[in-house]
């Protein structure tokens, strides 16, 4: 007997799913006190929660049988994943139950905030008859740009077309081929900031999408633009938006989110241009059935030993291959993720190589793991079950193949992506007893750890280029750990990859492109 435990409120249509089941015993208690939760996981076999219950490391650690924990719901910020991966613990989400009730969620705000309809209520309610304060817009020719046409961003489009809304998107990670046949026309970031009359964000939170709409950005938006954030809290900078309402440079905004939830006694909401719901997006009774359903149907599928999806941390894969490919699964995710920064662009396609011992295995679990490394770049949910059924659903190309050429090296991966910039190659090697390492960028011979904050440089092979990167980096504080320098011909074309002991800003990326015989310059964060 299976003992599954509830804390969370869970529509009993997902509940019901538990209950039939012959082999589970439901244990429902929300609201438990922390000593409560950590002595009532202690013989549980599953955790069902949705955000309310915070499944810490503590909690986790506090579980003897636990095998599974299922999020009713997208974002998995209540469970420490890896404090769960650690232990073997398979943690699943739901992530497609909610999207259409967010994107209606949105397009409430959307109207709401045009009309000032919130604030009309207030207003009748407390007993006046006010039409003049609260003239509106019409939705009708005004330009929505969405940022983020991921699942909730195309529903959010669909529903402005419908309005005769002149839709305009950014998303770099999206292919023109994929942004076509949803007929939206894509944009750079500054048209969309700088032409819109409404913006709303649907990206996930990610180091590349905190504070994307900060000062600057309100700066260049048209005066009296209208913000919408029902994504996550972070992706505006709210210090900055509450300068720019003030300044009468933004003329409403409607928030579902907030950087600290709940966000307390936060000047925003005192604003009377600000509209805002409690984290509200997801909260239908359709998608709470839906998240709830998924999840209680994967719940027993991997309870009972069966095939399952969406698992945010572990692949399914059989245990004997499981111990062949495990010294292989961190390199593989690295490359994913190393191919795509060193690339950018919207992926198009990604041909994997196998070499050498690898060549007798079944390797479809570490072409996923290159691909979850790949699409986490900017994905918001991508898992090793779903890595390549997202690449699908995304247009990207997937090939895999195994050759005999292994350049002197026991075992080889090389992963070749094509966006629609530009084509990268890189190579990279499990070293008996060293670890992994990547050999090779694009032809170029290197040695280098896949590890922590990484700069590759294109550049001519002239004398000073590499001393001068390193005096600019160097009067800005960064410290360069090591430096390797691969070239082709002598005085041609040539990379330079360093890693360095912090982040490398912006700026900085910029004044390096800028100097003497340097060409590009990519930070890689591994
Ligand atoms: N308010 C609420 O209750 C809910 C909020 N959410 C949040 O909504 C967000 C979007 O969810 P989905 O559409 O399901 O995710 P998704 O993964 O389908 O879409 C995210 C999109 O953002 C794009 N993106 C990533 N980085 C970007 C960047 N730097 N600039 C522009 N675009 C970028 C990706 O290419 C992708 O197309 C997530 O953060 C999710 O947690 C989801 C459900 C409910
Ligand atoms: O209502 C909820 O469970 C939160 C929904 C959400 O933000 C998510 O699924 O990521």
């Amino acid at each position: 007997m299976f003992k599954v435990l509830i804390t969370d409120p869970l529509s009993p249509q997902g509940i019901d799913i538990l209950r039939r089941a012959e082999d589970v015993q439901i244990v429902e208690k929300t609201d438990l006190a922390p000593e409560a939760l950590l002595k009532e996981i202690e013989d549980a076999d599953a955790l069902l929660v949705r955000s309310q219950t915070q499944v810490t490391a503590e909690v986790i650690q506090a579980a003897k049988r636990l095998k599974a924990i299922g999020r009713a719901g997208v974002g998995v910020d209540n469970i420490d994943v890896d404090a769960a991966t650690g232990k073997g613990i398979i943690v699943i989400n739901a992530p497609d139950g909610n999207t259409i009730s967010t994107a209606e969620h949105t397009f409430a705000m959307l109207i709401a905030l045009a009309r000032n309809i919130p604030q009309a209520y207030q207003s009748l309610i407390r007993g006046e008859w006010d039409r003049k304060r609260f003239v509106g817009v019409e939705l009708r020719d005004k330009r929505l740009g969405i940022i983020g046409l991921g699942r909730i961003g195309t529903e959010v489009a669909k529903r402005a077309k419908a309005f005769h809304m002149d839709v305009l998107a950014y998303d770099p990670y999206l292919t023109p081929d994929r942004a076509e046949k949803i007929g939206i026309r894509q944009a750079s970031l500054d048209e969309v900031i700088q032409t819109s009359d409404f913006i709303t964000v649907h990206t996930p939170l990610t180091k590349e999408t905190r504070h994307l709409i900060d000062s600057r950005a309100f700066e260049k938006m048209k005066p009296g633009v209208r913000i919408l954030n029902c994504a996550r809290g972070g992706i505006i900078d709210e210090g900055a938006l509450l300068e720019a309402i003030q300044s009468g440079k933004v003329a409403g905004a409607a928030l579902d989110v907030f950087e600290t939830e709940p966000p307390g006694d936060h000047p925003l909401l005192r604003l009377p241009q600000v509209i805002a719901t409690p984290h509200l997006g997801a909260s239908t009774r359709e998608a709470q059935e839906n998240v709830a359903v998924d999840v209680c149907v994967e719940i027993l599928h991997i309870l009972r030993g069966e095939p399952f999806k969406n698992a945010v941390n572990l692949p399914s894969i059989p245990a004997e291959l499981q111990e062949k490919l495990r010294p292989y699964q961190s390199l593989a995710e690295n490359l994913g993720r190393f191919a795509l920064q060193a690339t950018q662009g919207a992926l198009c396609s990604v041909t994997v190589t196998y070499s050498g011992e690898l060549t007798g295995l079944d390797t479809a679990p570490l072409t996923r793991t290159i691909l979850k490394g790949a699409l986490s770049t900017y994905l918001s949910d991508v898992n090793y079950v779903n890595a390549t059924f997202l690449a699908k659903e995304r247009g990207i190309r997937v090939t895999e193949q195994k050759v005999s050429d292994l350049r002197g090296f026991t075992n080889l991966i090389t992963v070749e992506v094509v966006t629609d910039r530009r084509r990268r190659t890189v190579s990279g090697t499990l070293l008996n007893g060293l670890g992994a390492r990547i050999i090779n960028i694009d032809g170029y011979s290197i040695d280098v750890l896949p590890r922590g904050h990484l700069l590759l440089i294109q550049h001519r092979d002239q004398p000073g280029a590499i001393g001068r990167v390193g005096t600019l980096l160097g009067k800005h504080g960064i410290n360069i750990a090591t430096m390797q320098v691969g070239r082709r011909d002598v005085g041609g074309q040539a990379i330079m990859m360093l890693s360095v002991d912090k982040p490398v800003p912006p700026e900085i990326r910029q004044s390096l492109a800028r100097l003497e015989n340097i060409e590009t310059v990519q930070e890689i964060d591994l």
